[in-house]
């Protein structure tokens, strides 16, 4: 890996475990960036930096969350959702990330949002189906990838969406605003 020296300082952040995830997701992301001609390198980046915080304290994030003046509606939903938005903000502060597209990637890639762009897709894409990952119709995820982003973006977040709502749990709204827009772009609401 070209960024090693940015993934081992990720090593005193998180278990093994995760550390594994990271490098599965990096890995994963920069080969979608090079099959759909996008920058490999702010790929990685993303890839190795999106749970920078997944195991920071809950309250810490909580005031992150305020003080940065994230959307506050973070706060009324599980703190799982809190690791994207303020992670952007420790990858721009700490890691001196200016990339607008990788902080986006980072800040959405639990939830997605409208608007994703390619590299915001290839990480949330690669989160869901990186080589460490096992559940049922993972494959039918993977196979996406290979063939198509969006189809794959559509696939994930419709897997995630219908896990959650499965599990009568509640649903973020940008997963909402992102699965409209997909839809949308896809041609398939009807005029
Ligand atoms: N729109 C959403 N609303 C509420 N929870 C969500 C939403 N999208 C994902 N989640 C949940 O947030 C949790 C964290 O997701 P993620 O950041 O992908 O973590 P992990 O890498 O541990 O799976 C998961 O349990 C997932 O089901």
């Amino acid at each position: 890996m070209k960024f090693d020296n940015l993934l081992e300082q990720m090593k005193d952040r998180m278990p093994l475990k995760r550390l594994e995830h990271t490098k599965g997701v990096a890995t994963t992301a920069i080969r979608l960036a090079q099959k759909y001609g996008e920058n490999p390198e702010h790929a990685e980046v993303a890839g190795i930096l999106h749970d920078v915080v997944k195991f920071a304290d809950k309250e810490w994030l909580k005031q992150m969350i305020i003080s940065a003046h994230l959307d506050p509606l973070l706060l009324a939903f599980h703190p799982e959702l809190w690791h994207g938005p303020v992670g952007s903000i420790v990858a721009q502060k700490e890691f001196l990330i200016e990339d607008k597209d990788i902080l986006h990637a980072i800040r959405f890639h639990t939830t997605g949002r409208a608007g994703m762009s390619n590299l915001e897709k290839i990480i949330y894409i690669s989160d869901m189906i990186e080589p460490s990952r096992k559940f049922p119709g993972i494959e039918f995820l993977r196979e996406k990838a290979e063939i198509d982003l969006e189809e794959a973006m559509i696939s994930c977040l419709t897997h995630s969406i219908t896990f959650l709502i499965e599990k009568k749990q509640p649903v973020f709204p940008d997963s909402f605003h992102c699965y409209n827009d997909l839809m949308q772009k896809r041609g398939k609401v009807k005029e």
